[in-house]
């Protein structure tokens, strides 16, 4: 079997050419195995690239634990650059992924931009901190803003006990929810630096771009205007939108870097 190694700020992934719809996407443990860091290719998730009438194609994307999982953002840009070097498309596509249709566009410099779902207003959450808050973005959310006077450096901070415990927080039971813990910079205009805990990851990942988009949402409530741009450990996302009179956000694109590392062939 063919397979792809993509990254998107360091959020990483097998992707597979699957028109000819030979991937038995119900095999959890295969699919987990080739996400394993050390007995498989390794990856934060597995996409299926399919065709579907109506569309330039479908996604399907699985979560390193071999589970199908709610809307990948990077892994949504990932997709779209690993189309466009099949020849499925030139530099729009109009696709289907998990949470509806999504467009997108590849910028002459290789930038990927992402329209994702439209997403209401951050909730507040019984979970955590007093002013942490709830968002989907086409995956659950849970956002952190550290205080500076706690915790001065994101860098220092131990995102995966602090994400672990909120992740399983009862109150996100049963589906859970990714975590992401947020530096407020010293203005708003410089980039927010953003760690994130991913459920069916089980770790934190380099970055996450449905997380990054409900950071910047949330954090437009905090003095970010779009576009926002958010540091990851894997490098810088660029968060756009518009505010709904509800409150809530439209015409929110994600954009960053897609990038083929390698590619193979596995039994
Ligand atoms: N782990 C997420 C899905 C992947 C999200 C992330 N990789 C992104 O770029 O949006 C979840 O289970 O909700």
């Amino acid at each position: 079997m063919q397979f792809y190694k993509y990254q998107g700020t360091g959020n990483d992934f097998v992707i597979i050419d699957d028109r000819a719809r030979q991937f038995d996407e119900t095999d959890q443990a295969h699919i987990a195995h080739l996400c394993h860091r050390r007995f498989g290719i390794g990856a934060d998730g597995l996409m299926l690239l399919r065709e579907r009438e109506g569309y330039d194609f479908e996604m399907v994307y699985f979560n390193a634990d071999g589970r199908p999982s709610s809307m990948c953002g990077n892994g949504g840009r990932c997709l779209v650059a690993f189309a466009r070097f099949l020849g499925v498309i030139q530099d729009q596509a109009h696709f289907l992924a998990v949470d509806g249709p999504h467009d997108a566009r590849v910028e002459p410099n290789g930038t990927v931009r992402l329209r994702m779902i439209d997403v209401a207003a951050p909730q507040e959450t019984e979970v955590g901190e007093e002013g942490d808050v709830f968002l989907h973005t086409g995956s659950p959310h849970h956002v952190h803003f550290l205080d500076p006077t706690e915790h001065p450096n994101l860098a220092e901070f131990n995102v995966f006990a602090a994400g672990h415990d909120i992740r399983y927080d009862q109150a996100y039971d049963p589906a859970g929810t990714n975590v992401n813990f947020v530096e407020v910079p010293a203005d708003p205009a410089l980039p927010w630096p953003v760690r994130t805990y991913e459920r069916g990851v089980e770790d934190e990942t380099f970055s996450c771009g449905t997380g990054v988009t409900a950071v910047a949402l949330a954090a437009s409530q905090r003095g970010a205007v779009s576009p926002v741009r958010l540091r990851t450990p894997g490098g810088e996302l660029e968060v756009s939108f518009e505010q709904r009179p509800d409150g809530g956000f439209t015409n929110v694109w994600l954009s960053g870097p897609a990038v083929q590392v390698f590619s193979g062939e596995m039994e």
